[in-house]
């Protein structure tokens, strides 16, 4: 299934409202008999300006996805736009550029430096390229994520959710083209998550910034404008302006479906409910399934 690929004229990414494209991305792993084809010949267009959350079970290619799209991983075939800027078949020192250039990075392991101070930390980045961050928009990212009276703090003398928002603040720093934010919120207690999630919001709907957010959290991709189901390797469904339930609901599907699976091979787990088996489970943590009550600010 594509998103919005009746747009796309082959061979050229537009200059419109579309911050990545992917067209028929393919992503294997290994050859001959252990090949794992994570990502088959996936269509997706990242609208600029939105926040879009990428869900699926474990294992259906969302990491891989994110990698691709973000110039991390090379792809074994198919062919991805960063903007305008056909990213796959650059050299890596390019894409080293580009990444550093246009993107923004959020992980689940907040990533900071140990030794340098929050201010630091969010430079960092520009820092290393040499580039001198616009003050204007630092001081906006800074007021906006609530960090003013935290920059002097080292990661160790700040909270999880704290740590996270400067981890943002260094993702929003450049005005990136795009965030891709790789389960932001796992690390956190549900109050900084949502904390978190609501940064992210903001970021998007008051600085315009782009954000891809992959989760396992139904409460987390309830705060993004449109969600991407990943199955196997391809885009099977999405859904736009999420709630919670919706989304739980989505995902159990992939229960069900991997549960006649089961069933059609005779595998273990025959006759259990979905979720039962650990191989079928869609990795909706107990957690997860808790946030659920999480809504929108
Ligand atoms: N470096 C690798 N080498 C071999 N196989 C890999 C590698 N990375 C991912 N895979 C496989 O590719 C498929 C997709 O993996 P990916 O990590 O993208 O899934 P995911 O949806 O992000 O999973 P999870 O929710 O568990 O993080 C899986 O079958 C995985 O085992």
């Amino acid at each position: 299934m594509s998103t919005s690929a009746a747009e796309h004229a082959p061979g050229h990414a537009s200059a419109d409202g579309i911050a990545a494209r992917a067209r028929g991305l393919t992503k294997a792993y290994g050859s001959g008999e252990t090949t794992v084809l994570a990502l088959d010949a996936v269509d997706v267009d990242i609208a600029r300006g939105r926040f879009t959350a990428v869900m699926g079970p474990s294992g259906s290619g969302k990491s891989t996805l994110m990698h691709c799209l973000a110039g991390l991983d090379n792809v074994s075939a198919g062919q991805v736009w960063l903007g305008d800027t056909e990213i796959t078949g650059l050299k890596e020192r390019e894409l080293t550029r580009l990444r550093r250039d246009r993107i923004g990075f959020m992980f689940q392991s907040f990533n900071l430096i140990p030794t340098l101070n929050a201010a630091e930390n969010i430079t960092l980045p520009m820092d290393i390229a040499g580039k001198k961050p616009d003050e204007k928009w630092l001081d906006q990212v800074i007021d906006t994520l609530g960090l003013r009276d935290r920059l002097k703090h080292r990661p160790a003398q700040l909270s999880g959710g704290q740590q996270q928002r400067v981890a943002c603040a260094r993702a929003l720093a450049s005005r990136p083209e795009l965030i891709f934010a790789d389960e932001p919120t796992g690390n956190l207690d549900s109050r900084a998550g949502l904390e978190v999630l609501g940064f992210l919001r903001d970021a998007v709907d008051d600085l315009g910034q782009t954000v891809v957010m992959v989760t396992h959290d139904p409460g987390a991709a309830a705060h993004s404008d449109l969600v991407l189901f990943l199955g196997d390797g391809r885009i099977v469904d999405e859904m736009e302006r999420p709630t919670a339930e919706a989304v739980l609901e989505r995902m159990k599907r992939f229960d069900v479906i991997r549960g006649q699976a089961d069933d059609a091979e005779g595998r273990p787990g025959d006759g259990a409910p979905p979720g039962a088996s650990p191989d079928a489970s869609p990795d909706i943590s107990p957690d997860a399934s808790s946030d659920v009550s999480l809504d929108k600010d």
